[in-house]
């Protein structure tokens, strides 16, 4: 029972596992979710859940030995909960990678894997090119710059929801400028790829991030420009966001079912 390879828990159960559910029964069933972890506060009706089992507790999860399990939830379901998983040597997968711009929590999933022999692993997300930054940076990386372009309702419940009238803007407004351990950190629903990209690339400091909420958008772009000893690199995303959460891109989610397969394949292509 433990080795079975299709035990695979999420924690959440919002519109990434909504998507991720859609993807394994696309893709024939491989794969599924048997378990989900939310808190209490947050927990779904069971009526929502369709047969997948609700643990209200970590400690409850670890006993029934998940053989993965994939955090879809938020910056602090990666604090309160992967710490305990990695350390009782259950692998883990995240999705909300910005909250790994908090050093001191990064040091303490690194030292409760290293502890419970498991592995923690970040997926690429809303974002690709991540292979290119991290080839680059032996080399010397001079700049890494991240432009993330949204819709004004994306930005809802965001710090520039509290700067500009998101409902009434006319032309494409920047509403933030900084780096990147800033913006993963103020927009944690949002800018979870600017930490992506800064761990693949030259660190938190040193990576450039711009967001703008543009009322003509019609998708999530994603623009990464980036130079070096390498050369130079630009990538830009036209993502779709998902039908029930316009601040996560279908391709975030379309990551969680790639990084899934993957961790269970023999040969790693
Ligand atoms: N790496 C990337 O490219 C992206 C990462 N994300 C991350 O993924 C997360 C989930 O995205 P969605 O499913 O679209 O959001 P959602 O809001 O639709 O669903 C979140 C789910 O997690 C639950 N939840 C909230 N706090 C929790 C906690 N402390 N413990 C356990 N469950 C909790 C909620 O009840 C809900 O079921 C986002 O919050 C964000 O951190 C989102 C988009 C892209
Ligand atoms: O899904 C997206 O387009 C990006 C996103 O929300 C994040 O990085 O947190």
């Amino acid at each position: 029972m433990r080795n079975d390879r299709r035990r695979i828990a999420v924690i959440g159960f919002g519109a990434m596992v909504r998507s991720l559910q859609a993807s394994f029964r696309r893709s024939g069933d491989h794969f599924g979710v048997a378990a989900t972890l939310v808190p209490m506060e947050f927990a779904p009706a069971p009526s929502e859940l369709g047969g997948v089992r609700l643990f209200n507790d970590v400690a409850e999860l670890i006993d029934w030995h998940p053989s993965l399990v994939v955090e879809c939830a938020s910056h602090d379901a990666v604090r309160d909960f992967v710490p305990a998983l990695l350390q009782k040597g259950i692998d883990t997968i995240i999705v909300s990678v910005g909250s790994l711009s908090d050093k001191t929590l990064l040091d303490s999933l690194e030292a409760a894997a290293t502890k419970g022999g498991s592995r923690l692993t970040a997926v690429s997300g809303a974002i690709g090119g991540l292979d290119v930054l991290r080839s680059a940076r032996s080399a010397g990386l001079s700049s890494v710059a991240y432009t993330g372009t949204k819709p004004p309702n994306a930005w809802t419940g965001t710090p520039a929801a509290d700067a500009v009238d998101l409902a009434s803007l006319s032309q494409p407004t920047v509403i933030f400028k900084g780096n990147a351990e800033q913006a993963a950190r103020l927009y944690p629903k949002n800018a979870n790829v600017t930490a992506a990209i800064a761990l693949a690339g030259i660190g938190f400091d040193a990576t450039s991030v711009v967001l703008i909420a543009d009322p003509n958008a019609t998708t999530n772009l994603h623009r990464v420009v980036a130079t070096g000893a390498f050369g130079s690199f630009s990538i830009e995303l036209q993502n779709k966001p998902l039908p029930d959460n316009p601040k996560t891109s279908l391709l975030a989610a379309l990551s969680i079912e790639e990084a899934i397969v993957r961790h269970f394949r023999a040969i790693d292509v």
